[in-house]
């Protein structure tokens, strides 16, 4: 795969949204959203359907007015429409729409046109992608993955400033997935500002610098996944295999929380795991011990759990 070409990183924020807020009806789809994300900055929004994801990007992406806020893209207002903005934008979307007679190059030597950049722009996009060996193959024969790179490939033929990537990786097999967080990654470290919404909280935290969590419309939690996971109260869970030692020996170990049974495995709740595989140790059964961390996805599900609904 080609690196890709490197975008300048100009300085101040790619995207500076305050106050945002979205009625339809009764409904508040957006109910007060501030946040900045930084030009180079590779951002998640993630929440539950209905979270109101889909409408913040269309607004952002000057599809959709806000009913009230001020929205800045690339030191630009997106609404009214914003043609200066729409070449320093790429949008990859579940609904991309594909030319399906074309091959994977026509198709895109067809979106470069529309864009008014010259085809080789698609010949190196294709590279870039991964798609070079599929370039013949007509878009309603290519795979899943395929598709899925297509899409971004489109995208990007006309080398945008900022990425809209909307669950890019959906229906894709785990090597597929895999394979396609490479290029993203590429795609941050060659300066583009990414926008990323997905459903795996797994990528998210693999790959975003920073998340935003949505719900009922509100940002619930703002910071890099580590940062919420260091600030959250969930207890690292570790297993200790059935017969090593007892109930009351496991609840007395330096820095235990609690002690629950897991079908005859003992799971130690700790805030300090570290103190607790320390006493392990000096107990000489760590053998088979299981240490499970707080993920993203742990904080994800307690802030959209059915106790966090408005
Ligand atoms: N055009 C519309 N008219 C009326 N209500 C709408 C419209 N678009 C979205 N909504 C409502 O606004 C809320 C937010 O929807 P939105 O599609 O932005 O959520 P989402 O987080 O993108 O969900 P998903 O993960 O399912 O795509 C929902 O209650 C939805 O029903």
């Amino acid at each position: 795969m080609n690196a890709v070409e490197q975008t300048d990183v100009e300085p101040g924020p790619a995207i500076v949204l305050t106050e945002v807020r979205k009625r339809y009806g009764d409904v508040h789809a957006v109910a007060g959203v501030s946040l900045t994300v930084q030009r180079g900055e590779f951002f998640g929004l993630i929440g539950p359907n209905g979270a109101g994801k889909t409408t913040l990007i269309e607004i952002v992406e000057g599809l959709r007015e806000p009913t009230s806020g001020s929205v800045s893209v690339l030191g630009l207002p997106p609404t009214p429409r914003n043609p200066a903005l729409l070449p320093r934008i790429g949008v990859q979307t579940q609904t991309s729409a594909f030319f399906v007679r074309l091959t994977a190059r026509e198709h895109l030597e067809t979106v470069a046109a529309l864009y008014g950049v010259p085809p080789e722009a698609a010949e190196r996009t294709l590279e870039l992608v991964g798609l070079t060996a599929a370039a013949n193959t007509r878009v309603n024969e290519v795979s899943g993955g395929q598709r899925q790179r297509l899409a971004i490939a489109s995208a990007l033929v006309h080398d945008p400033e900022l990425l809209f990537l909307d669950e890019p990786t959906a229906a894709l097999d785990p090597k597929a997935r895999r394979d396609l967080w490479r290029l993203l990654r590429d795609l941050k470290a060659a300066g583009k500002t990414i926008v990323y919404t997905t459903h795996h909280l797994d990528e998210a935290e693999a790959l975003c610098d920073r998340v935003a969590i949505l719900v009922g419309g509100a940002v619930r939690a703002l910071g890099s996944p580590r940062e919420l996971i260091g600030g959250s109260e969930l207890p690292t869970r570790v297993t200790i295999p059935a017969g090593r030692i007892s109930l009351e020996q496991a609840k007395e170990l330096d820095g235990a929380d609690q002690v629950v049974l897991d079908d005859g495995d003992l799971v130690v709740e700790t805030r300090t795991p570290g103190r607790v595989l320390a006493a392990l140790g000096a107990t000489g059964e760590l053998d088979g011990v299981q240490t499970r961390m707080v993920t993203l996805e742990d904080i994800y599900l307690e802030l959209t759990g059915p106790e966090a609904a408005r």
